[in-house]
């Protein structure tokens, strides 16, 4: 059989019965010129198929492309993009994204590598698959809060009317549970004009409540063929289940998911939004925590900050993103203790060693701690049973008093010097605030590259910047794997260089080390 000739239906539960066959098209770099934008080498996301073509091909490029409505409704029309005669984009040179634009995973490469991974650049479309006054979307947001979900939401409704001309906008209300429990409220570009000045988000949010059948009923019953969908690795998995029953049921409906999470653990993407928001916000914990422990003798701070792990697939301690860069940033910081960095307090190289010496020298020291770092050993001394959250996610023990303790502990008992301890928990404060400047026009970006793939016909994707380049990304591709901070990669030795605290890695659990990031598909 000539490969050249099949496409995948890129299904997210693709197996081998979604393969369809299409008529050979012109191509260029192998890629389809053609309406419908099933491409040659792609790989949607079942792994098996994928390896398969990728040799068959004798290709070392791969487009890891992301399902259409048209793989599953061949006969849907399209139509020209009305972008053509917008106020703002008719002058624009390149209105149009190419269907052979793509954007790389990998861009430091060296000259004999494969060319690797790839996905589809996101944009505006020639074609579009529906007619703008037909359009009923829908936006929901789920899981927990971070800055900038007002401006998603914002940028959705208004990217929608202005630039397509598209009227009918609900809001889903309290996440998943809100399609078939809530009405639903109207959006329109005047209700949020101003709600990117506000942290949260307004269509509120919730945990738990994902009916895949009554989402997909309520869609249906409710004529909505557009369904937009914010929040982070649950609901970017929900989403994947919408879109699955979608496909099985035949409805032209595109699901499209806007990653979200304060965390920055979100795999293929660069960043994610809020994220820089929160960091930026942390600072302010950390110089409180400075200056109060500056102003008196052996004040030791403590700043507990968000990060926390999903032990739910992978059992893997992650997410140390926020108090890795808050860190990196403030300068004013002795020691971060992260998740991914398993720490230690007692004896040489031990935590208690550094801050004895630190406290000597400085007469004052502040500690970052991510809320995932040191479970085991608040697990070890506060008995409490396993908890878990509406969505399955396993509660943490917090360790911020526990290490307060602690460290008070040592220092009065062992080294009989008393010390002034301040501890700040901001944990919420950094994820409830609007979004800074910078993450306004990220989420703007993502906004408006989500609203031209669904116009677009894309479906069951997420949209996200890689290598600095709006891209369409299969869900699985964001759900499968967390990114953490790698602990032999770089940026951990750039803090690790600025602080100069121990790397709590005795030569013995250095294979350890390079054994757990050998597991992780994506680092920083
Ligand atoms: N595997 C899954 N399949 C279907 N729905 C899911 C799945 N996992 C989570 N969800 C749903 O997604 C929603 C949000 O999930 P969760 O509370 O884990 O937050 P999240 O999206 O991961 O965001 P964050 O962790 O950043 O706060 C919930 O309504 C939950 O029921
Ligand atoms: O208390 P909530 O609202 O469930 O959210 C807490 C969790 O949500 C996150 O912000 C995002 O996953 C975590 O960092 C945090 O542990
Ligand atoms: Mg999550």
């Amino acid at each position: 059989m000539d490969l050249s000739t099949i496409s995948l239906s890129s299904s997210l539960s693709s197996s081998l019965n979604q393969l369809s066959l299409r008529p050979k098209p012109a191509s260029l770099f192998g890629i389809f010129l053609r309406n419908n934008p099933p491409p040659l080498f792609s790989r949607p996301n079942h792994r098996p198929i994928a390896a398969a073509l990728q040799q068959s091909q004798n290709d070392d490029f791969v487009l890891e492309d992301v399902p259409h409505l048209t793989n599953f409704l061949p006969n849907l029309p399209s139509y020209p993009n009305p972008l053509h005669s917008s106020q703002a984009y008719s002058i624009v040179k390149n209105t149009f994204v190419s269907q052979e634009d793509v954007v790389a995973q990998n861009i430091v490469i060296r000259k004999d590598n494969p060319r690797g991974v790839h996905f589809r650049r996101a944009g505006p479309r020639e074609k579009v698959y529906f007619k703008p006054e037909e359009v009923r979307a829908c936006i929901v947001t789920c899981g927990g809060l971070c800055p900038g979900i007002n401006t998603v939401i914002r940028e959705i409704v208004c990217g929608l009317n202005n630039m397509y001309g598209v009227e009918d906008i609900l809001g889903i209300e309290e996440g998943y549970r809100g399609f078939y429990s809530k009405n639903t409220v109207r959006l329109t570009p005047k209700v949020v004009n101003d709600i990117h000045k506000r942290g949260g988000t307004l269509l509120r949010t919730s945990r738990g409540g994902h009916d895949t059948q009554k989402i997909v009923d309520n869609i249906a019953d409710r004529g909505i063929n557009q369904v937009y969908i914010i929040g982070g690795d649950g609901t970017q998995r929900g989403a994947a289940r919408i879109y699955e029953e979608v496909e099985k049921r035949g409805l032209h409906v595109a699901v499209a998911g806007i990653p979200k999470t304060i965390d920055n653990d979100i795999a293929v993407i660069d960043k994610s939004f809020g994220f820089d928001t929160a960091v930026e916000e942390a600072q302010r914990a950390i110089n409180a925590a400075h200056v109060e422990v500056e102003s008196v003798e052996n004040g030791v701070g403590i700043v507990k900050l968000m990060g926390r792990y999903s032990d739910r697939l992978y059992k893997l301690p992650s997410a140390g993103f926020i108090a890795m860069f808050a860190t990196l940033a403030s300068r004013d910081v002795d020691c971060c203790l992260i998740p991914e960095s398993p720490f230690y307090l007692e004896g040489r190289g031990g935590l208690y060693e550094f801050l004895d010496q630190r406290l000597k020298e400085n007469g004052h020291l502040v500690i970052v701690i991510a809320e995932g770092a040191g479970q085991e050993y608040v697990a070890a001394e506060v008995p409490a049973v396993n908890q878990k959250d509406a969505s399955g996610n396993k509660l943490l023990l917090d360790v911020g008093p526990w290490l307060s303790d602690k460290i008070k502990d040592h220092f009065t008992k062992a080294q009989k010097m008393p010390i002034n301890m301040k501890y700040i928990d901001p944990t919420y404060m950094i994820r409830a605030i609007p979004s800074n400047a910078a993450d306004n026009i990220y989420c703007t970006l993502l906004a408006h590259s989500v609203v031209h793939g669904a116009m677009a016909g894309y479906t069951g994707f997420t949209v996200g910047p890689v290598n600095s380049r709006h891209a369409y990304i299969p869900i699985s591709r964001v759900t499968e794997k967390q990114k953490t901070v790698e602990l032999t990669g770089r940026m951990w030795a750039r803090l690790l260089a600025s602080t100069n605290q121990p790397s709590f890695i005795s030569s013995d659990l250095e294979g350890v080390v390079q054994g757990i990031d050998s597991l992780n598909i994506t680092s920083i």
